[in-house]
């Protein structure tokens, strides 16, 4: 006879695994959702594939136009072009994609353009801004970059001017006359969007400037900043809709560093631009090495570590940016680091403007090694020899990762990104996202690529990104040191540490990441066969895996993450989900993969003495950045070709850079030969490069040959 308290058990037992099937098909509706959202990707890619009938390449659609017309053939202004390149930018040869954007812009079309980062999207507006009649105006949406531009531009001799709260009273007048009666020399304007959205005196004077045709192109750089989906949504750039309905037959240019599918959209719908013609680069930067460094629970032996690897591989002061999380923790980080004796100095949002300026000039001109910053250094970092990233602390998603580690050697020359990762990072990270729309998806995803000591680190970027796998070339860890990763059935673990936390539950306690772990260490049948970290590892492990999930709760000054039980947790208690970790057989850390990364990272002695003049130059010319003066890779292609005369150098640096620089640079040159060993061309000692040249021959081992060259960037 079944009792009343039979029917109660039951009852109670079926609840509980509605409740379980529940969870789960939640858990299969994301996914679904995530598969679908896949699925249209690869459709889209599909379509690309077809669109360029080049078959299944996946170098070759790694670069993809959706237009079928041929921007890259003869065009009546390629020598006009060809010409401005060289003579005045300096450049001696476009990078994929730079010719084709430019000729689309000079045959009046409208152009998006998906660049990576430093792949040299502010050449393809900025040439045809000189070769087409009239004023170029470009949206930008921070005043310090709008500055580096004008005055990079400015020290090339190009009529560039800016529009701002700083801009003085003459300036503005002679803008206005400019625009308004074509008077003076102006060829590139720079404005913030608030400008187009709240001045209607520009707009006027915008206005009769294009009634007189006279505006010769529109251009709005980091174009994500119009779409919500974008990481860096600003509403003043909604406003920009209105330059295409008042000057439909101008050319709009829209570029980005990176914009998703759904994000590109968005652009040419806000911008009117359905018709664009559109370029898409691929996402990969071959030059940058990545890495995942386990990170020491013991703050002060991870500055040890980054202070160590600074020193080691960056002896002479290269440039450098360490991610931090809070602000709290960059300034006791940057601290460390000068105690350690590395020039470092904070960043962050609650320091006032001049501060943060002041740190940020300073180490744009390499008066400062390593800028210690919160996220809120960001976007205006303009610097194109930025040799390492690293990152104290994870990143929110694989898209800011990606920005954030992309700030490294835009110059396209080998950089490292180094991100620190201990699980117990997680958490901390979770609970300030866990409320943002996907926020948690985002992480996890980030989570998945710090956990994996696996998959190839450019792989989880052409994933994430939607774009066809290429070679890695070796150049991130896990593809340097894949034999030295085992792969281990923890399955018993998992189990015991999913009941001890049903147990908890069920005594309706919490416990957080590292509580778990703590407990985990008292339970004597498991032995000591696996580490704390690698229980920590674990927990997130499962996490990830949905066995666990996170849950929040507020107190009165945090939001504290717990580990409670997931839906898949069931499965584990069962034995039908094998539960696997990946356990590296070696340190893998001690700073070797990125010496096999290393590939002439380090001056030769001649690029020193000339990096040492464009200092001097730099700050004779009105301040303009070094890498204004000269940049890395001009310095290394004078450093070998050693031109004798202002012809040869000519073919490196342009006209206008050799008239401006030049007698100092062959001089330099003509010093530095005679200086060298008639014999064997070795360094002289004294020259001997404040340690690079032995740094070299350190470095020499190993290396990993980058076979792109900026063609591929
Ligand atoms: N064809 C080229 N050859 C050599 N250097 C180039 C070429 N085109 C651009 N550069 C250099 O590359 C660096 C990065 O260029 P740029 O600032 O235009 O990058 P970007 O695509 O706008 O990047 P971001 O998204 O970070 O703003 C600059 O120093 C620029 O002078
Ligand atoms: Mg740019």
């Amino acid at each position: 006879m079944e009792t009343e308290a039979d029917v109660l058990e039951e009852l109670l037992n079926i609840e509980t695994e509605i409740e379980d099937v529940q969870d789960q098909i939640k858990l299969l509706l994301e996914r679904q959702e995530k598969l679908h959202e896949r699925q249209s990707e690869l459709k889209f890619l599909l379509e690309a594939y077809k669109a360029s009938g080049t078959g299944n390449s996946a170098n070759e659609n790694a670069s993809r136009s959706s237009s079928l017309e041929d921007w890259s053939g003869s065009f009546e202004w390629d020598s006009q072009a060809d010409d401005v390149r060289l003579n005045i930018f300096g450049i001696p040869s476009y990078r994929q994609n730079q010719k084709e954007i430019i000729n689309a812009i000079m045959s009046g079309r409208d152009v998006l353009v998906i660049m990576a980062a430093g792949g040299g999207k502010s050449l393809c507006y900025q040439l045809p801004a000189i070769l087409r009649d009239g004023v170029a105006l470009v949206i930008s949406p921070l005043l310090s970059l709008i500055q580096d531009q004008v005055m990079g531009l400015t020290a090339l001799g190009i009529p560039a001017f800016m529009l701002t709260s700083t801009t003085s009273k003459e300036n503005e007048k002679f803008i206005y006359k400019a625009l308004e009666k074509g008077e003076g020399e102006l060829k590139i304007l720079y404005v913030t969007p608030e400008k187009i959205s709240k001045s209607k005196r520009f707009m006027s004077k915008l206005e009769k400037c294009h009634n007189a045709g006279r505006l010769s192109l529109i251009s709005i750089d980091e174009a994500h900043c119009c779409s919500q989906w974008g990481h860096d949504f600003r509403p003043d750039y909604k406003s920009l809709s209105i330059l295409k309905t008042q000057f439909s037959n101008v050319p709009v240019v829209a570029l980005t560093a990176t914009a998703t599918q759904k994000v590109q959209y968005d652009v040419m719908e806000m911008l009117r631009i359905p018709k664009c013609v559109k370029f898409v680069s691929t996402v990969n930067r071959p030059n940058l090495f990545y890495t995942v460094r386990s990170k020491s629970s013991v703050g002060k032996v991870v500055v040890d570590e980054i202070a160590e690897f600074i020193q080691e591989s960056y002896s002479n002061s290269e440039s450098g940016i360490v991610y931090c999380f809070s602000r709290k923790e960059c300034e006791q980080v940057a601290a460390e680091l000068r105690e350690r004796g590395i020039a470092a100095d904070y960043y962050h949002a609650d320091m006032d403007v001049n501060a943060r300026e002041k740190v940020h000039t300073w180490w744009s001109k390499n008066k400062l090694q390593v800028i210690v910053g919160t996220v809120a250094f960001g976007m205006g970092i303009n610097k194109p020899d930025v040799r390492f990233v690293i990152h104290h602390s994870l990143s929110k998603s694989m898209e800011t990762y990606y920005q954030e580690s992309g700030r490294a050697g835009r110059d396209g020359l080998p950089s490292e990104c180094v991100l620190f990762y201990r699980p117990a990072d997680v958490p901390r990270q979770s609970s300030m996202v866990f409320y943002e729309n996907s926020g948690l998806q985002n992480l996890y995803d980030i989570v998945r690529y710090c956990q994996s000591k696996r998959q190839c680190r450019r792989n989880a970027f052409f994933r994430h990104f939607a774009e066809p796998l290429q070679d890695c070339n070796g150049m991130c860890d896990n593809c340097a040191f894949l034999s030295e990763v085992m792969e281990v059935d923890v399955s018993r673990h998992a189990k015991v540490m999913v009941s001890l936390l049903q147990d908890t539950q069920e005594k309706d306690q919490r416990l957080t990441m590292l509580q778990l772990v703590d407990k985990m260490k008292n339970k004597k049948e498991l032995g000591s066969d696996i580490k704390k970290e690698e229980m920590e590892q674990l927990v997130i492990q499962l996490i990830l895996d949905f066995v666990f999930k996170e849950e929040y709760q507020h107190t009165a000054y945090a939001t504290n993450a717990y580990v409670t039980i997931g839906p898949l947790a069931n499965q584990v208690l069962q034995g039908k989900k094998i539960v696997k970790l990946e356990i590296s057989s070696k340190q893998k850390n001690k700073g070797d993969s990125m010496k096999s990364a290393k590939h002439s990272l380090a001056f030769s002695g001649l690029e020193l003495k000339l990096d040492e003049l464009r200092e001097k130059l730099s700050s004779g010319h009105g301040g303009i950045f070094p890498h204004s003066v000269l940049s890395s890779q001009q310095m290394s292609m004078i450093s070998s070709q050693k031109p004798s005369s202002a012809q040869e150098l000519e073919k490196i640096i342009g006209k206008l850079k050799t008239e401006k620089y030049g007698s100092k640079i062959l001089d330099e040159i003509k010093k530095y030969t005679s200086s060298e060993l008639p014999d064997n061309g070795m360094l002289n000692e004294e020259e001997g490069s404040r340690n690079r040249a032995s740094k070299r021959l350190k470095t020499k081992k190993g290396i990993v040959v980058i076979e792109s060259s900026d063609e591929e960037l």
